[in-house]
């Protein structure tokens, strides 16, 4: 005999709810956020009147640090902007619209900032409080941010202290998530994708850097080689401020190990080898041939060794690829720059003050900036070609405005430290000797060409149509990571707060979800 619903007895309970809510749910929803993102500036796209909210929506997949899930669609949105607008963009945000554009390779001209000055060039009155057309008027936006009453003062600030363009993406995406958050007009999906995605890409960089550090722990660095600086985390830092592609792994993890393999030499050259060993140990390496290292120190020896199992590793990789022979263009990089090193070796010991030209042309090179741009092409895939390669060694005006920059920025922040020991001449010594200036002087003059160095690299990765907007990218980003470094001081052999921080919201520390 069935019992009736209503006459059942159960025995029920009240239990604890479940503690974490639908947290767990994301992590499998990241493809659907991605193909809703997609859809969603598809439509926008089809839609005229929508175009400045789809300028904004890839504004703010940028900043996010999820762009890598668009590319295709950003370049399809930006192409359609280019073709259907021109230089002739009505839509307002204009700056957003012109910063974009140029970040992704589009000439477009600066005249549409015309209109908002008077004949007099300065500014019209009725636009004088507007935030968006006075974005390149400096001192004007410096009165602005000192108003806390404004809500974007503090964004202002920090866009004074470092403009967007320098900054370096992953460390922007960590300052943005949060902020984008805030903001009445922000897209829920987007921000659950950037935090997903941030996680997931932080849970690749913790294997990569498990994998490159059981390579360095194998050859006992610390122990073996005492006298260099020990950075090999800095160095991860470092390659993942030049890409933040899950697919390019393989060369991250590489250009990280090749970071760390530049410092040991640095010190080796610097600070280390007395010069008959660094000249047998420079020809060994010219010969690529481990036989004449025999009678050097154990520490070089290793170095090495070091070297020949760096490359090999990369070679395994690459023979995968079809692209073995990229090796060799690498290590034509390489002995041009530990060329360069022995020409420094030979000045210091020789107590040589060069002139400023003969020292441009060998510590431009010897910034090791060129060799590592050139490395960081390793297993990148189709879009590197024996003419990337062929580009980057003649060193054309973009890659040596960013090996001008890094020299720069490092000899600006290192030259006092450097001349307390027998270090070769640096720039600012060149300089002021050459032309009896002061030191203040030359800072001066090299915080210019600092500024200078971005304007070229800004307009050659503009005019450069000999390599991919990938090659590009890897110059700005290689740049962007020295303004993190370098900039003040050199936090990369001073290992302080800021980089840390850095490094822990980067490789560390989860975004709670
Ligand atoms: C110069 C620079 C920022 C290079 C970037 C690429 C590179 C070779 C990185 C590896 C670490 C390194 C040697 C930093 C510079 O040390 P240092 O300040 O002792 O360099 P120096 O001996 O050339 O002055």
């Amino acid at each position: 005999m069935s019992v009736k619903q209503e006459d059942a007895k159960r025995p029920t309970t009240i239990f604890p709810p479940n503690v974490w809510g639908d947290q767990f749910l994301v992590y499998d929803q990241s493809k659907e956020l991605k193909e809703k993102g997609k859809k969603e500036i598809l439509r926008a796209l089809d839609t005229p009147a929508e175009h400045t909210n789809l300028l904004k929506l890839v504004d703010a997949v940028e900043r996010l640090g999820i762009d890598y899930h668009f590319e295709e669609d950003i370049n399809q949105v930006l192409q359609h902007l280019y073709d259907t607008y021109g230089d002739n963009w009505n839509g307002g945000a204009t700056s957003v619209w012109f910063r974009i554009m140029r970040q992704h390779g589009f000439f477009v001209s600066s005249d549409i900032f015309k209109s908002y000055k008077g004949k007099d060039g300065a500014f019209k009155d009725p636009l004088k409080n507007d935030i968006e057309a006075l974005a390149f008027t400096r001192g004007r936006l410096e009165n602005i941010s000192k108003d806390t009453s404004l809500s974007n003062s503090k964004q202002i600030q920090e866009a004074l202290t470092q403009p967007l363009h320098k900054r370096v993406p992953r460390l922007e995406a960590v300052r943005y998530i949060p902020f984008y958050q805030q903001l009445t007009s922000h897209n829920e999906s987007l921000i659950k994708l950037a935090k997903l995605g941030f996680n997931q890409l932080q849970s690749l960089h913790k294997k990569e850097l498990s994998q490159i550090y059981k390579w360095w722990k194998g050859f006992d660095v610390p122990t073996n080689i005492p006298y260099a600086r020990n950075r090999l985390v800095e160095c991860y830092f470092w390659s993942s401020c030049v890409y933040i592609e899950p697919r390019y792994s393989e060369s991250r993890m590489f250009l990280a190990k090749v970071l760390s393999m530049e410092t040991l030499l640095d010190d080796t050259y610097d600070a280390y080898g007395t010069l008959k060993e660094l000249e047998i140990f420079t020809e060994a390496i010219k010969r690529w041939s481990i036989t004449s290292i025999d009678g050097l120190p154990r520490c070089m020896q290793l170095i090495y060794q070091m070297l020949l199992d760096l490359y090999g590793d990369m070679e395994k990789i690459l023979i995968k690829m079809g692209q073995a022979h990229h090796l060799n263009y690498i290590r034509e990089a390489m002995m041009e720059y530990i060329g360069c090193y022995m020409k420094e070796a030979r000045w210091a010991n020789a107590w040589y003050i060069p002139t400023v030209e003969e020292h441009k042309e060998v510590t431009t090179v010897s910034s090791g900036y060129k060799f590592t741009l050139i490395a960081s092409f390793a297993a990148m895939g189709d879009v590197i070609t024996d003419e990337t390669f062929k580009w980057a060694l003649t060193m054309p005006p973009l890659a040596r405005s960013c090996c001008v920059l890094c020299r720069v920025m490092d000899d600006i922040v290192t030259h006092k430290e450097e001349q307390e020991r027998m270090h070769v001449a640096s720039g600012i010594q060149c300089y002021m000797k050459e032309h009896d200036v002061t030191e203040q002087h030359v800072y001066d003059l090299f915080n210019e060409k600092v500024e200078e160095a971005w304007k070229e690299m800004n307009l050659e990765s503009l005019r450069c149509k000999d390599v991919e907007m990938p090659v590009i990218m890897r110059v700005i980003n290689l740049a962007r990571a020295v303004d993190v470094l370098y900039k003040n001081k050199d936090h990369y052999t001073h290992v302080d707060e800021e980089l840390i921080s850095h490094i822990n919201s980067l490789v560390v520390d989860a975004i709670v979800i």
